[in-house]
């Protein structure tokens, strides 16, 4: 081999093409890693091909997590910690799951925000294991053949370019970690099968230089496509991925620039931008909380938002549709909100803005420019204060001060992730407006005592919406993801308080709840898919709310229960192989698997 095609770091792509799009399918004869759990039964073991392949000894669930929980505490740092979760979640799946079940507060911090934006800062250098799909610009015209590849069906993907990956910037392939991320939610969270979950990573070329000349970059080493040529690419992904799975959730995640892709297929995908809408929704559910709490009615709210792109105008929209819902009017609802972006004040007579941009763009400034934030606070004595920007400590100690002496309880929401971007922490939050402030941030703080109190702040992360919103659409096989949708899974959210949080002042439920409150959140948006008449389901109309939550739990991948159907299939072979009727088992195409009931070695289980 010369050492040109050894370096394959730049121009692979293009030869792979010609191989591979002709390449059939591979079917790997192997036991897959679903099969690997040490809890597994004797019988099931035999039964999967996996017996001798893990230590004789059958576990319990107990001593399982006793072992993963103690390797965890042997890794020092949060990279460490992820590193050992990808690992088992790659090879032990239910156990990953179950793990994670019983721990959401400690773990999510390692497998999301934050440790996920350094996963995604180093995913090259760390790289070990195959964990999604890769589309290439290449490979455009033959993104068909390439999505064939997938070898499993497909209910929901996320799917992300890299190019603002949190609030790091163009990360380019190295963004892979977030549909990872956000997937292993959607399973803990929601229930999705793992196996139906697809994380989708575009290499559309990187803006980022840093990566471009790094000899270690997995990624193409162009710079980022043209908009146009982004555009023709996602009609042909969109056509593609629908092709093969006509009911498909699609969930576009942090791009660069979203809004024009969520017009493009709002209406004719089963799709949504998590950071506009998903981001929009989880802020309303806290935000119609900290109203309550506030005593401030929403006609005398006064909103800054520092940030004025995907998260921060979809956050605005929302907000606007729930004062429009409190009685104001369009008008006045939007007049409730001054953005700001890097340039200052968005105001109309600032020059040219971005198309986003312009619906809450300020015409009453009096041809005045405010640049900082400090300068836009003064102005308008807001009652809320949004963090959308990015910009790690921007919220300083006398904007907190100041919003402090202006309000009996400011609202102050750094939502900007990962911890190091986030506007302010928590501690600085409480300490600047002396406890008064409702608080909630996109990353998770720890608990703090003030004034011999202990103050847990809320965590504004769209994690609380997005595996209901995926959910509820797939489950009521809705044909498009519709704003009354969106808006439903926030307004759940809010209700979804248990009376001893709301008695803490709590804007956000537990956490730990996560799967019970997205339980709820699913319920809701099946309801408004049905209002909005999207719903392909439609035997779920006629079911009341009571049986609809049953069903709902019925769905749901539960890793605790999972074990069971190989034993129950285990079980049916034993009694068939006892009545000797073993061809062609309980038509799975299962070839007899001779011994199964016996101890005997099985052979000939095509999985
Ligand atoms: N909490 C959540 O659930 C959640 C959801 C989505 C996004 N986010 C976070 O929000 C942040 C922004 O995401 P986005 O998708 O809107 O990104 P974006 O790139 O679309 O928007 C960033 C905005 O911040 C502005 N900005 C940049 N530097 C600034 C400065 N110095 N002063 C004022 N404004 C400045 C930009 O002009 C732009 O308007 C990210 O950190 C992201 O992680 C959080
Ligand atoms: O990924 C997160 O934690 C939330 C959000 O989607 C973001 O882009 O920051
Ligand atoms: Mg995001």
């Amino acid at each position: 081999m010369s050492s040109q095609a050894r370096n394959n770091s730049a121009a692979p792509v293009a030869n792979i093409k010609h191989v591979h799009h002709h390449m059939p399918p591979r079917h790997n004869p192997l036991p897959s890693p679903w099969d690997y759990d040490t809890a597994n039964t004797i019988e099931a073991r035999k039964y999967t091909r996996t017996y001798g392949l893990t230590p004789p000894g059958v576990d319990t669930f107990e001593k399982q997590l006793q072992r993963c929980l103690a390797q965890l505490a042997a890794r020092k740092t949060p990279i460490e910690k992820y590193q050992y979760l990808s690992v088992l979640r790659n090879t032990n799946v239910h156990l990953f799951y179950r793990l994670l079940a019983g721990n959401v507060k400690e773990i999510c911090p390692l497998i999301y925000t934050p440790t996920v934006g350094e996963a995604c800062q180093r995913w090259s250098e760390l790289y070990t294991q195959p964990e999604g799909l890769y589309l290439s610009f290449e490979d455009r015209g033959h993104l068909h053949q390439v999505i064939q590849n997938w070898p499993h069906d497909v209910e929901i993907t996320v799917v992300t370019d890299g190019s603002r990956i949190l609030g790091l910037g163009d990360l380019g392939i190295n963004g892979m970690g977030i549909p990872v991320g956000k997937l292993s939610l959607y399973t803990a969270c929601a229930g999705i099968h793992p196996m139906k979950t697809l994380p989708l990573c575009l290499d559309l070329g990187t803006s980022n230089k840093e990566f471009r000349e790094d000899p270690l970059y997995l990624g193409s080493r162009r710079d980022k496509v043209t908009a146009e040529e982004e555009k023709e690419f996602l009609d042909e992904m969109m056509a593609a991925l629908t092709e093969r799975w006509p009911s498909i959730v699609i969930q576009y995640e942090d791009f660069k620039n979203p809004f024009p892709s969520l017009e493009r297929y709002q209406n004719t995908y089963t799709m949504f931008n998590d950071d506009i809408q998903g981001t929009g929704a989880v802020i309303l559910g806290g935000f119609i909380n900290a109203v309550k709490q506030s005593g401030v009615a929403p006609k005398d709210q006064r909103a800054v938002f520092l940030g004025a792109g995907s998260a921060g105008v979809g956050v605005a929209k929302q907000l606007t549709e729930f004062f429009m819902k409190e009685g104001l009017s369009e008008e006045d609802a939007k007049k409730r909100f001054w953005l700001v972006d890097s340039q200052g004040l968005v105001a109309h007579d600032r020059g040219k803005l971005a198309d986003h941009k312009l619906y809450f763009a300020r015409d009453d400034n009096d041809g005045q420019q405010y640049r900082s934030l400090e300068e836009v606070v003064e102005y308008v004595k807001p009652t809320i204060l949004m963090g959308l920007s990015t910009i790690g400590g921007a919220f300083t100690p006398k904007i907190l001060q100041r919003m402090a002496e202006m309000n009996d309880r400011p609202v102050i929401f750094p939502l900007s992730n990962p911890s190091s971007k986030s506007e302010c922490t928590f501690e600085e939050a409480i300490k600047y407006t002396n406890g008064k402030c409702l608080f909630a941030s996109g990353s998770p703080f720890p608990t703090l005592t003030h004034d011999g109190k202990d103050l847990t702040p809320g965590q504004g992360n769209n994690v609380y919406v997005f595996p209901g919103i995926g959910l509820g659409a797939i489950l009521s096989k809705s044909v498009s993801v519709t704003q009354g949708m969106i808006y439903a899974s926030g307004a759940a959210l809010s209700d979804s308080l248990l009376p001893s949080e709301t008695a803490e002042n709590w804007l956000y439920p537990d956490i730990n709840r996560i799967r019970d409150v997205s339980v709820v959140v699913t319920k809701h948006v099946i309801r408004a898919a049905q209002k909005d008449g999207v719903d392909r389901e439609l035997q779920l109309r006629g079911v009341r709310d009571e049986e609809l939550e049953v069903y709902v739990r019925q769905r749901m991948y539960d890793p605790f229960t999972e074990h069971e159907k190989v034993e129950e299939e285990v079980r049916g072979l034993a009694g068939l192989v006892g009545r000797g009727e073993t061809n062609g088992v309980a038509g799975k195409g299962v070839e007899v698997p001779v011994g199964v009931a016996n101890g005997g070695h099985v052979v000939g289980k095509e999985r």
